[in-house]
């Protein structure tokens, strides 16, 4: 997948462009430890799948990228801002989707909207041709005004996305994007990721859907236990546990496998 050069790749921010994010020694306990030491680092337009069984840690990952979680230890850079040092600033480049949509429950769907320009203070009339564009690509138009709580799940997640691209992140963030969505909303959400991709949005995304992160990724993280067991491209991955033509669900239950009889025999 190429990036192509727009809003999303463009050097507006003034920081460094070598990396889209740059994750170093990152830890977090609550009590007992839920990340040990993670480093990652991805490039700008990439598409990245954070992959994990129930409990590894990548949702707190995500929370301590996207600023909602302060580490205990460990650095996290996006496009160059020091996401602790300069939180205002490097939240301008972010937006974070988590796996149970945050919206306010007593406004449509445009009034979400109109809320988040606000917030983000974006040019009015450019932000209302973006959110038109976004709700009509993602089916939610005809519900424009209509109160968030009487909302689906996976309208409320699409709503969620909305709300997330609308000040156009360099970066973003998703937890569990697909989870629970009929396979119609699902596609909807997916081409849209593959159309941000495309363009050049540098994407992170955790899932449990083994066949989505294949066909959808550039670049995978698989996690457990709160460390890195491998990262790479598919063909990398398969290379490394030898599992030629192997699918990416033989490679993930390969790696958790071994980390975990690892773990019993020490
Ligand atoms: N706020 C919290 N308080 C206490 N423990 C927490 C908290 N958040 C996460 N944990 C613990 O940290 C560990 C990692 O949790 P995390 O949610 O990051 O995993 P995950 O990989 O996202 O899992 P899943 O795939 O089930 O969503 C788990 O043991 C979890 O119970």
């Amino acid at each position: 997948m190429k990036p192509l050069a727009n809003s999303w790749t463009g050097s507006g921010s003034g920081a460094s462009e070598l990396h889209a994010l740059r994750v170093s020694g990152l830890r977090k306990s609550f009590g007992r430890p839920a990340v040990s030491g993670i480093d990652l680092t991805i490039a700008p337009g990439e598409f990245y799948g954070l992959l994990g069984p129930n409990g590894a840690g990548k949702s707190t990952t995500l929370r301590m990228i996207a600023g909602l979680l302060a580490p205990d230890a460990g650095t996290i850079e996006v496009f160059g801002i020091d996401v602790r040092k300069d939180p205002l600033a490097a939240k301008k480049l972010i937006a974070w989707v988590p796996d149970e949509p945050l919206l306010y429950d007593k406004l449509t769907v445009m009034e979400y909207l109109e809320f988040i320009v606000g917030l983000w203070r974006l040019d009015a009339n450019k932000a209302q041709g973006h959110a038109q564009e976004l709700l009509k690509r993602l089916d939610l138009w005809q519900h424009r005004d209509e109160r968030c709580e009487g909302f689906s799940r996976g309208m409320k997640q699409k709503a969620a996305l909305a709300g997330a691209l609308l000040h156009e992140p360099r970066l973003l963030i998703l937890d569990e994007p697909l989870t629970g969505l009929d396979a119609a909303i699902a596609r909807q959400v997916k081409d849209l990721l593959l159309e941000r991709a495309r363009q050049g949005c540098t994407i992170i995304l955790t899932t449990h859907l083994m066949d989505v992160a294949e066909r959808m990724v550039q670049r995978l993280g698989i996690i457990a236990s709160g460390r890195v067991l491998a990262e790479g491209t598919l063909d990398e991955l398969r290379t490394r546990t030898q599992q030629v033509g192997g699918t990416l669900e033989d490679i993930f239950l390969r790696l958790v496998t071994n980390a975990k009889e690892e773990v019993a025999a020490s």
